[in-house]
């Protein structure tokens, strides 16, 4: 069975397996408080993520700078807001302190961080990112670390210089900006066996890995569907809190539960597939943190703007992808959220019809069920 391409799809050039497989590397180096380099056509940054940094990055940035009163902090529009910069109204700010030669990794940490309190405002100067700068916060998402940065401009005549010397990756912006698209398209089936479920005797669980070896995306295959009609199709986010230990903050259970009952009940079968999309993509220790401003508050999708996500950071491509290699060209999907139509389809896949996959509140997430139907536009 084939899969239309969409046109505008065909314009995306991919990254290669080598430079996808560089991002990934990069990706667990960032998460150790290790310095990264990136290059852009017009310039060269090293830059350490701020959550795991410490003084001594810090004067490792220093160091290889081309000048170390350029060092900046990177972070998201709404914390600069909150740290005095009144015209934020980019994505992201760069701050440069004036006390540049003193600024420790402490103070970097809370000024990047909204759940801690902070001591003092910053005395310094604002300026908007550069594209470098960008890849870089990109990055920190992907290692699903929290959005700031820390950053110097590199002489980018020395940079091979600077990698050879100090053991460092080089990449460039545009490996970074290709790589969930590149890993999704890598997926490759590893591993498939034949799981009874509580609800659905007859299923296969099949699993698919970047090849970057990245997260693998399961396909939970529910009494062999046809291929020739449209296929019932759940694309369920992973959800440790409510998937697992019965969390009442979301309907994430009940749906994935739900789902699975429903496709045996139907007597077709069809095709669960649990995304390694954790928190909406922003990662489990990210949406602690959007929970924990919830509770201060915020809604559902404010409190990832305080963090510097967007409200939904998902892609749908590794579903897409995992559905061809299946042979499933046409779809009806379980969901109430329109976003999934839509990026399923933006993907090649046919969505012949939305079927709502609507759970009552259990009391402790009334609030987000309504957020999500007044403010992110699903259809309850
Ligand atoms: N960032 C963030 N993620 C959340 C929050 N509550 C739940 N999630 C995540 O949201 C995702 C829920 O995804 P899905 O079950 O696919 O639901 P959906 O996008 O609401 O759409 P449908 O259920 O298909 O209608 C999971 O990854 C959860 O971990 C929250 O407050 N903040
Ligand atoms: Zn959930």
């Amino acid at each position: 069975m084939t899969m239309t391409t969409p046109n505008s799809l065909s314009a995306r050039s991919e990254i290669s397996t080598t430079e996808l497989i560089s991002v990934s590397r990069a990706v667990a180096d960032l998460r150790r408080g290790e310095m990264i380099l990136i290059r852009s056509a017009k310039s060269a940054i090293a830059a350490i993520a701020t959550e795991p940094l410490s003084d001594h990055g810090l004067e490792r940035l220093r160091a290889i700078a081309l000048n170390a009163a350029d060092i900046a902090l990177v972070l998201p529009r709404v914390r600069a807001r909150a740290l005095g910069h009144v015209d934020a109204n980019s994505g992201f700010c760069a701050l440069q302190p004036q006390n540049h030669a003193n600024v420790d990794c402490l103070t970097l940490g809370v000024w990047a961080n909204p759940l801690l309190d902070m001591v003092e405002k910053p005395v310094a100067t604002w300026r908007t990112t550069q594209s470098d700068e960008d890849a870089a916060i990109r990055l920190a998402k992907l290692a699903r670390l929290l959005p700031a940065i820390v950053s110097v401009p590199v002489d980018p005549a020395k940079i091979d210089e600077f990698a050879t010397r100090e053991n460092l990756l080089i990449l460039a912006e545009e490996w970074v900006n290709g790589y969930e698209d590149a890993a999704a398209g890598s997926l490759r089936q590893v591993s498939e066996a034949r799981v009874p479920l509580e609800n659905a005797e007859n299923t296969r669980v099949v699993a698919f890995r970047p090849a970057d070896g990245g997260q693998e995306h399961i396909a939970i295959i529910i009494d062999e569907p046809a291929a020739d009609v449209p296929v019932l199709v759940r694309l369920h986010s992973e959800c440790f809190t409510g998937d697992l230990i019965g969390s009442l903050r979301c309907d994430c259970g009940p749906q994935l539960r739900g789902a699975i009952a429903e496709i045996s009940a139907s007597g077709k079968g069809g095709i669960v597939l649990y995304l390694r999309q954790e928190g909406r993509g922003i990662g489990l220790v990210n949406k602690l943190r959007a929970y924990a401003l919830q509770d201060r508050g915020f809604d559902t999708l404010d409190a990832n703007e305080e963090l510097g996500f967007d409200a939904d950071e998902r892609v749908y491509r590794p579903a897409a992808e995992m559905l061809r290699q299946l042979g499933f060209s046409s779809v009806r999907i379980l969901t109430n959220n329109p976003e999934k139509l839509r990026g399923l389809e933006s993907w090649g896949v046919e969505v012949s019809e939305r079927v709502p996959h609507k759970f009552p509140s259990n009391g402790h997430n009334a609030f987000y069920l309504q957020t999500k139907k007044e403010r992110a536009g699903h259809l309850f």
